[in-house]
């Protein structure tokens, strides 16, 4: 009932050295509320020198003043089957105890004598022992019993000058955990308190100031509220004072197994693996129950990924073998700075409409580009991969051959992920082997952040009996056989992989010409992961309007290598929030990356319907004319699709295909020859492309007529249209 007010008639309270401060409040707060008291204390002072009744005498009286109920006991607690025969004598039962006594003697640890070390471990915790073992066959027979146990931040943290009363106010923690255990099924219940209040004790470490402000009052109201029936709690620890109550519990590092079988365990095991064993970030808290299955626990939790790399010896299988490896996981600390480093690497320059948004830190809408997920994975493939055993792999030979990243949130900005790698597969593919690589990486809260999965083409690995395919390979996708729904061209920087290896593939392939030679490649190539990020960008630029929450995934095959300074091509087709797309090279017509796409979340929140600020749109590419040329004679049943490009500073910004058939209406029929025709577009299809990108002082727009299937070939028009000034 939260309104009635906690009431002890009929109940009998110890409170031990309650002949001031905290164990006096707690005597009068007790009377207060109908308990017979039992006030203890010797008399000595707070160094535990010299005896007398006053002290206990004085609580007594003024309790009885108050009409209360209590009786002094004037013995040491170091006679407790004494202090608790006053309770039996009195009032026949003991119900509570208080272990509140103690004493203290200060001393740095060299100077702290036996007498000194002893005489406190015989007040706090021998004293609170023999308390509770007087008492507590009394409680088991009668089913009933509170116990607090005051224990010091002291004993918790440790305190400079304290070693004594450290060791034994932590003992007191232990002693109460344990008869919390024992109690239990007795329904008696143990609690431990670390109060700081001002005290003749505390006098010696505080100033008055300080001391009057922490009062005795403030901390009783939690002894008596452990200390009733209606209270549940048991084995717990609270740090109390000056009105402040707070629990306290153990936290346990998630930790590592380094035990190998049959191996000896080495300490250079152990510090090589220090960052994991101390490593909080997916801590757990192990209460009472871990005590004694603690390591049954553990181990029973432990995934094999936390373990070291092993071999099984009785593999035969080198695929078998290959997927037996064990890795132990990854770590991946970055910071901003890396992920500008990374968008840099991947083409973000300051040429383009949104660059502040990846290149600036302190810019408002700072984003990650999401294709940066790969980099954490990539660390834990370039360290396991040469590892991995049953095959042997020259790392000239090695292609990159397909990727699939998915991202479960958006990448922190800076922060430390894990990564947990494994051999999915291994396929022979004839010309080379396959090895698939599954990646899983977690942020600091142990949160899934990304999957990876990696494809490494081994040249002229295969042909060693394997299998050709593989569940675990998530599929490529097929572009639509339609024109693109938009394109976008861009051109690398001789410098790109120089650039890109910096963001953590430091593979000779990419910069060194004689180790590239021994791939085959007359130059080295650019990262597969590079080309990847651009065609990343490019999809998230032209669907996405650059908000990268709503990237969710992407999967491509890079079937050609890009060289440095090549321009990339990236074809697009929007279906729902799946984006087909191709890349091409420009200056070769090579396809370089296919059946891949990438989805989305969602459309982008901003629609087409809504112009960019200040920018007014719709009339200007309303209606236009253009002269077009076809070569060929059109049939009934071919779609006719208006195609427009949209170049500013020589990089193609968007291209939009109309399919005149649907959403434009067309005058002029295409025939044979030469023709005018005039054509009305969807006002909504300008808005984003052309406002919500382009500067429109320098954009371009260069249309062109194409008529589906082979059957007819269209002609680029050479009409440029400046777009008009707003
Ligand atoms: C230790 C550290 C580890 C870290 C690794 C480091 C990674 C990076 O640094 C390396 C890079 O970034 S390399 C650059 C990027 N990648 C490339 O340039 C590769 C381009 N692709 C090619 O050259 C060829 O497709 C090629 C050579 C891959 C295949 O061409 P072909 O041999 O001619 O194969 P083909 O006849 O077309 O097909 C045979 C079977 O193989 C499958 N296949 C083809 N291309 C694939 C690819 N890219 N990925 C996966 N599988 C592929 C085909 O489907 C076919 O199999 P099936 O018969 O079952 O259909």
């Amino acid at each position: 009932m939260a309104n009635s007010p906690l009431r002890f008639d009929g109940k009998v309270v110890l409170i031990t050295g309650a002949g001031n401060g905290l164990g006096k409040a707690y005597a009068l707060d007790f009377a207060a509320r109908g308990a017979s008291v039992v006030v203890n204390d010797l008399g000595g002072d707070f160094k535990g020198v010299g005896s007398g009744s006053r002290a206990a005498d004085k609580v007594v009286e003024e309790i009885k003043a108050k009409g209360g109920i209590a009786v002094a006991n004037y013995d040491s607690v170091e006679f407790g089957d004494k202090v608790v025969q006053t309770a039996l004598d009195n009032f026949g039962k003991i119900d509570i105890i208080v272990n509140n006594a103690g004493i203290l003697r200060d001393k740095s640890f060299l100077r702290i004598s036996d007498e000194d070390w002893d005489i406190i471990q015989r007040v706090h915790l021998r004293g609170s022992f023999l308390i509770c073992r007087a008492a507590w066959p009394h409680m088991r027979k009668q089913h009933y019993g509170r116990i607090i146990m005051v224990t010091s931040s002291s004993g918790i943290y440790g305190n400079f000058g304290q070693a004594n009363y450290s060791a034994a106010k932590l003992g007191a923690v232990g002693l109460s955990n344990t008869l919390a255990l024992e109690g239990i099924k007795y329904n008696i219940h143990c609690n431990a308190i670390a109060p700081v209040a001002g005290s003749r004790m505390t006098a010696t470490i505080m100033g008055k100031e300080l001391i009057d402000a922490l009062k005795p009052e403030f901390v009783s109201p939690i002894v008596v509220y452990l200390s009733h029936e209606s209270c549940n709690e048991t084995g717990s620890l609270f740090q109390v004072g000056a009105g402040y109550f707070g629990k306290l519990r153990w936290q346990r590092s998630e930790g590592i197994v380094l035990r190998e079988d049959g191996k000896v365990l080495e300490a250079e095991t152990v510090r090589d693996n220090w960052h994991r064993i101390t490593d909080f970030s997916k801590a757990t808290y192990p209460t009472a129950k871990d005590s004694t299955n603690f390591m049954t626990h553990i181990l029973k939790d432990m995934d094999q990924a936390h373990k070291l790399p092993q071999e099984d010896a009785k593999i035969t299988d080198p695929v078998a073998l290959a997927k037996s490896y064990k890795a132990n996981p990854m770590d991946f600390t970055y910071t901003e700075k890396d992920a500008i480093l990374y968008a840099l690497g991947v083409g973000v320059s300051t040429s383009q409409p949104d660059f502040l948004k990846f290149l600036f830190e302190l810019s408002d809408d700072f984003s990650v580009v999401p294709s940066f997920g790969v980099i954490p994975a990539f660390a834990a493939i370039h360290y396991h991969a040469s590892k991995v055993p049953g095959f042997k792999i020259p790392k000239s030979k090695i292609l990159h051959g397909e990727q699939y990243l998915e991202l479960f949130k958006p990448l922190p900005r800076y922060g430390r992920l894990t990564s947990y790698f494994r051999v999915a597969d291994v396929l022979d593919k004839g010309s080379g082997l396959v090895m698939v690589f599954n990646v899983d990486t977690f942020d600091e809260k142990g949160e899934k952040v990304a999957f990876n999965q990696m494809l490494e083409f081994v040249v002229g690995a295969g042909k060693f009996g394997g299998k050709k395919t593989s569940e675990d390979v998530i599929p490529v996708a097929n572009a639509p056989s339609r024109t693109p729904d938009a394109v976008m061209e861009e051109k690398t920087s001789i410098d790109q992989a120089a650039l890109y290896r910096l963001s953590g593939d430091p593979n000779p392939l990419h910069i060194d010409p004689n180790f590239s030679a021994k791939g085959g490649f007359k130059t080295p190539i650019l990262h597969g992961l590079c080309t990847f990020g651009h065609s990343v960008r490019h999809v998230m630029a032209t669907f996405a309007d650059n908000d990268m929450s709503l990237f969710k995934s992407v999967k491509v095959r890079f079937v050609k290598p890009v060289l440095p300074g090549q321009t990339l091509r990236t074809e697009m087709w929007k279906e729902e929030n799946r984006i087909f797309l191709r890349t091409k090279v420009v200056e070769t017509d090579d396809l370089v990356i296919s059946g891949a796409y990438v989805d989305l979340f969602s459309s982008p929140a901003k629609t087409v319907t809504k112009p960019a600020a200040g920018l007014k749109s719709t009339p200007i590419f309303k209606e236009m004319e253009t002269k077009l040329k076809v070569l060929s004679k059109p049939e009934k049943t071919d779609n006719v699709v208006f195609q427009w490009n949209i170049t500013q500073d020589g990089m193609t910004a968007a291209l939009w295909t109309v399919d005149l058939k649907d959403s434009a209406v067309y005058e002029g029929t295409p025939k044979y020859g030469e023709a005018n025709c005039t054509l009305t577009l969807p006002d909504e299809t300008f808005v984003d492309l052309v406002c919500g990108k382009l500067d429109p002082q320098k954009a371009l727009l260069n249309g062109s007529l194409k008529l589906s299937g082979d059957v007819m070939l269209a002609q680029k028009l050479s009409n440029i249209f400046p777009v008009p000034k707003m």
